[in-house]
């Protein structure tokens, strides 16, 4: 982490943090009262999507729908696999509140941040302590991206979206492996939105 001067914030990005078992301890170790921030979606949209970047890298591997299951008679869902096993918010984040409190975490909606982030983005300002600098005033829906987008990225004119690996077309998936799915997360949402006091709407 580079050095840190009074009145600056030093922000650090990591995907695989939060699912991480020795990430809490570490961070904990490094600084007590480092804020801590996760983008959170629906885990069965972010199941699909884990899979649809594996597989543009890795074109033949298994179905989505073979994967998903231990046994596809049973119904049995394979927790072992990453994609699922990211996606049970509540656990992640216990193993977090054994260090830091709930005050210090902030769960980003995914969701909002496609349809409002000016809104998402003004809940991290205030997280942070900082003043509402990026607003609304900051975006444009781009048709094309099917995104929002900066108007002007930093330290230039131009407007910018995310890259080509950001948003991508996801596959179709059988629709009873995702109503399996939703059936198998409900439980562990329900205990999320409990912990986070905020209701993430995945199950509506
Ligand atoms: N503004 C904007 N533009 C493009 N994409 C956006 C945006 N806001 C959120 N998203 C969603 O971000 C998802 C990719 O982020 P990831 O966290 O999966 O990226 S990565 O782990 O760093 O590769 C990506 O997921 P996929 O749609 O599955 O590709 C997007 O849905």
């Amino acid at each position: 982490m580079p050095k840190t001067l009074e009145g600056q914030i030093t922000m650090e990005k990591t995907p695989s943090y939060f699912v991480t078992r020795e990430a809490p301890a570490r961070i904990y170790a490094l600084s007590h009262d480092t804020k801590l921030i996760v983008v959170v979606r629906d885990p069965v949209t972010r199941a699909i999507s884990d899979y649809t970047q594996t597989l543009s890298k890795k074109p033949d591997i298994p179905t989505f729908e073979s994967l998903t299951f231990k046994n596809r008679t049973t119904g049995l869902i394979d927790t072992s696999w990453s994609a699922i096993q990211i996606g049970i918010y509540a656990k992640h984040l216990d193993n977090w509140l054994q260090y830091f409190p709930m005050e210090q975490i902030l769960f980003v909606s995914g969701e909002r941040l496609i349809t409002d982030p000016a809104g998402e983005l003004g809940r991290v300002q205030d997280f942070l302590g900082l003043k509402r600098i990026i607003t609304d005033k900051h975006f444009y829906f781009n048709q094309t991206k099917g995104f929002p987008c900066l108007k002007k990225a930093e330290g230039s004119s131009k407007p910018h979206c995310l890259g080509k690996t950001k948003g991508r077309t996801h596959p179709n998936i059988d629709p009873e492996v995702v109503q399996r799915l939703r059936d198998f997360y409900r439980p562990f949402n329900m205990k999320f939105y409990q912990m986070t006091g905020r209701t993430f709407g995945w199950d509506d």
